[in-house]
């Protein structure tokens, strides 16, 4: 399976710029073969936070009519990054995936908010899991903070996903913590990690180093400090044969972790 990889180079605030680049972006991805496609996070406002009742997509409608368009005319995959939202009186940072027959498989808003970068000033947590399949392929996506909680991650590796998708915008003063923390991710749940950053070159300080990584802990690509669309190879019939090595799954003593650690 081919994964088009976008590290975007998101406007601060500028939608119908950042729309025209992600659609342009895609289109690339696409050309060059991709078969699953994924953006990073909160790519339509960026972190414009304090200008959310501006720009915010209402309900995600725009959105959704840009994911479908291109899931149906060019028959690939989509797993949205984020964007900000607003439903009713409240913003989000939503996920939206639509498969290549252009149906939404998924709608998610990020359940951890990120106190650094005044999330919780401004947006509600969603608390809703967002377990999807991609044709055969059982997936589920988390929002960039969500990977610091591992019991969110396994609870939907426990679900039945396979492949993690993660939507970033991690800045890189932290991006060892993001690589070290994906790579556990992807070993302790056995699957595949997709993780997409953004870049910004300006007021703003990220640099890619989107990754993947396989359910044995090794790294497969590692994005550029640029912007960068990337059509990255993986095969994801190798989890199982994988989870054959270490029967972690079967292993696992859930009675002993919920009286004690699970509080
Ligand atoms: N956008 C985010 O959730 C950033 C998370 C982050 O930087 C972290 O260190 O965690």
């Amino acid at each position: 399976m081919k994964i088009g990889c976008i590290q975007l180079n998101v406007g601060f605030g500028k939608v119908e710029e950042n729309f025209a680049r992600a659609e342009e972006k895609i289109r690339e991805a696409a050309s060059l073969g991709a078969e699953i496609i994924v953006l990073p996070e909160m790519w339509n406002t960026g972190y414009a936070l304090e200008k959310l009742p501006e720009l915010a997509d209402v309900d995600g409608e725009r959105t959704k009519t840009f994911l479908q368009g291109l899931t149906k005319e060019l028959g690939v995959h989509i797993v949205g990054g984020s964007v900000s939202t607003k439903k009713g009186d409240k913003f989000y940072n939503t996920m939206y995936t639509f498969d290549n027959k252009g149906k939404q498989v998924g709608e998610y808003s990020k359940a951890h908010l990120f106190r650094l970068m005044d999330e919780h000033l401004y947006l509600e947590a969603g608390d809703e899991m967002n377990r999807f399949a991609l044709g055969d392929i059982e997936a589920a996506g988390v929002i960039c903070y969500d990977i610091r909680f591992p019991e969110w991650l396994r609870a939907h590796a426990l679900d039945g996903a396979k492949v993690l998708f993660v939507p970033a915008q991690w800045p890189t003063p932290r991006i060892d913590h993001w690589k070290t923390l994906l790579q556990a991710r992807a070993i302790e749940n056995q699957c595949f990690v997709i993780a997409i950053n953004r870049i910004a070159k300006k007021i703003e300080n990220f640099n890619g180093q989107s990754m993947i990584i396989q359910p044995w802990g090794e790294v497969l690509w590692v994005g550029a400090e640029d912007e960068e669309v990337a059509v990255i190879d993986v095969d994801f019939s190798i989890v199982d044969e994988v989870r054959g090595r270490i029967p972690v799954y079967d292993d696992r003593r859930p009675g002993l972790y919920s009286g004690v650690v699970m509080k």
